[in-house]
């Protein structure tokens, strides 16, 4: 019987906190400490400066190589994320020479081992039978793998020197010749290994056949620990958190104000990842359900506390909202076109340009001679989006506005005068709401505002929908 567990980034940056808490805290008997297997994600940012930002889309060092800028350009960048992770390393080894080294020689082998890629491939790619974009993907994968190694070869070394017997799962294939299909991967990782003897840390990131970043993209590690747990046969799966999955961003709302959400269901956490928060990437989701895999999210820094149960028939008892959560730095990009009256091919098209682009679509909205597209995704691609679009229809008009969404979440919201509610509290907030989703089914309603105006919705949401409820807002007020 064993637990797989996934660590995320912004709690991996937490290290020291974690080996007092989840890792080792006060366990001291192998029964205790082992029949874990622990899935790490690479340290808070560490991807954002490998590839390219998650939200804002602000390049790193594939951006930069992927658009070719000057060779100069992703080696600076490169050089950034070297001197990122070493003062990493400092921080987390301080004096402790032997684990300092180590930790500094292993990402230094790798970072030069994928600068040498990227330059051969570079000059390869100035004769004309090799076209670099054949070749990105591979690049991508490399790169974001070194974040998921250094993270999970550190806690190995620290680990070690704390006496406890861990091991390194290294899933990257670094030195391996051919890559095998996901599955097969894992299966053969974990075949030798003794779980109630040892502490397994496994990388977030796996190299497989079918390619983990071009077929799940960023938060690709929940994807490693899905099929890590339907494998090995977990009897949970848990993915620690910076925070309780909570009726809002504590960060936001502040963590006296919000309620920790005891259970929830799938539906509602591929709401939350539709906006960005992601309670379980989508779909990895698929996979721990079809298994029958519990799934628990956890605090990672309150182990005691029992956490959040996601299920498939989860629904609160009385229909309400639940949780308010949302994004800021939505593009809406709007088209208005009177020729575009019942045509459908319009949507089609800019649709497909669009995922083209990778800018992802969280809504879109039409009326009867324009569409709205709400996208994630780079200032830079949102104005090449718009100005293709100008070419695709000179008769059009299209205009960008930069918006924040914030939604009101719930397994159970099926009542009159909800929607009515949601938007009287923005307006007695003072805030004017530009645009207005909610489908027939009901889990979501979803606020178009201003960016400014994002973090005053959601405070004034909370506050009308969610902290009337709340027993410690209340005795507190
Ligand atoms: N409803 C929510 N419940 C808990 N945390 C939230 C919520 N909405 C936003 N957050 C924010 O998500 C941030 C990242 O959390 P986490 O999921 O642990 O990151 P990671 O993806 O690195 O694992 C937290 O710092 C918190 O401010
Ligand atoms: N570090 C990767 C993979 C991941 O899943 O990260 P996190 O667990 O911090 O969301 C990313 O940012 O995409």
């Amino acid at each position: 019987m064993h637990t797989v567990e996934k660590i995320g980034g912004t709690s991996m940056s937490r290290f020291e906190e974690l080996m007092d808490t989840i890792l080792v805290g006060k366990r001291t008997v192998p029964e205790e400490l082992y029949n874990r297997i622990f899935v790490v994600s690479a340290y808070g940012g560490i991807t954002n400066y490998l590839l390219e930002h998650k939200k804002t889309g602000e390049p790193g060092v594939y951006a930069r190589f992927a658009n070719a800028e000057s060779e100069q350009a992703w080696i600076d960048e490169l050089n950034k994320v070297q001197a990122r992770m070493e003062e990493i390393n400092a921080e987390l080894f301080g004096e402790a020479e032997f684990e300092r080294n180590a930790a500094d020689s292993f990402v230094i082998e790798r970072l030069n081992d994928v600068r040498d890629c990227m330059k051969s491939l570079h000059h390869l790619c100035t004769y004309g039978h090799f076209q670099l974009e054949e070749h990105l993907m591979k690049v991508r994968e490399m790169l974001a793998s070194i974040g998921e190694a250094h993270s999970a070869y550190n806690s190995v070394l620290a680990l070690r020197k704390a006496g406890i017997n861990a091991r390194f799962v290294d899933l990257t294939g670094w030195h391996m010749d051919q890559p095998l299909p996901f599955e097969e991967m894992i299966k053969q990782q974990f075949e030798d290994v003794d779980i109630a003897s040892e502490m397994l840390i496994a990388t977030g990131y796996t190299h497989c056949e079918e390619g983990l970043m071009k077929t799940f993209d960023r938060g690709y590690s929940e994807m490693t620990f899905s099929m890590i747990a339907t494998v090995t046969g977990a009897n949970e799966a848990i993915i620690h958190k910076e925070y309780h999955l909570s009726s809002a961003d504590p960060m936001l709302v502040g963590t006296d104000n919000v309620v920790t959400i005891g259970a929830t269901n799938y539906d509602v956490a591929d709401q939350l990842s539709n906006l960005g928060m992601e309670a379980i990437h989508p779909k990895a989701a698929k996979g721990l359900r079809r298994n029958g895999v519990k799934l628990r999210i956890k605090n990672a820094f309150e182990p005691e506390h029992e956490g959040t149960i996601i299920s498939q028939e989860y629904h609160s008892d009385a229909p309400r909202v639940e949780i308010i959560a949302g994004r800021k730095d939505v593009f809406g990009i709007e088209i208005f076109d009177q020729e575009m009256l019942g045509d459908a091919a319009y949507d089609i098209e800019i649709s497909k340009l669009l995922a083209q682009l990778k800018l992802y679509v969280i809504n879109k909205d039409a009326d009867a001679n324009s569409i709205t597209y709400y996208v994630g995704g780079s200032r830079k691609m949102v104005n090449r989006a718009a100005r293709l679009m100008e070419d695709m229809y000179p008769e059009g008009q299209i205009r960008l506005h930069n918006l924040a969404i914030v939604s009101a979440i719930g397994s159970h919201m099926k009542v009159k005068g909800i929607l009515a509610r949601t938007v009287s509290a923005l307006a007695e907030a003072g805030i004017n709401v530009m645009a207005l989703h909610q489908s027939i089914r009901q889990v979501e309603m979803q606020c178009v505002v201003s960016d400014e105006d994002y973090e005053q919705a959601v405070i004034a949401l909370h506050a009308a929908l969610i902290e009337p409820r709340n027993p410690s807002v209340t005795s507190a007020a």
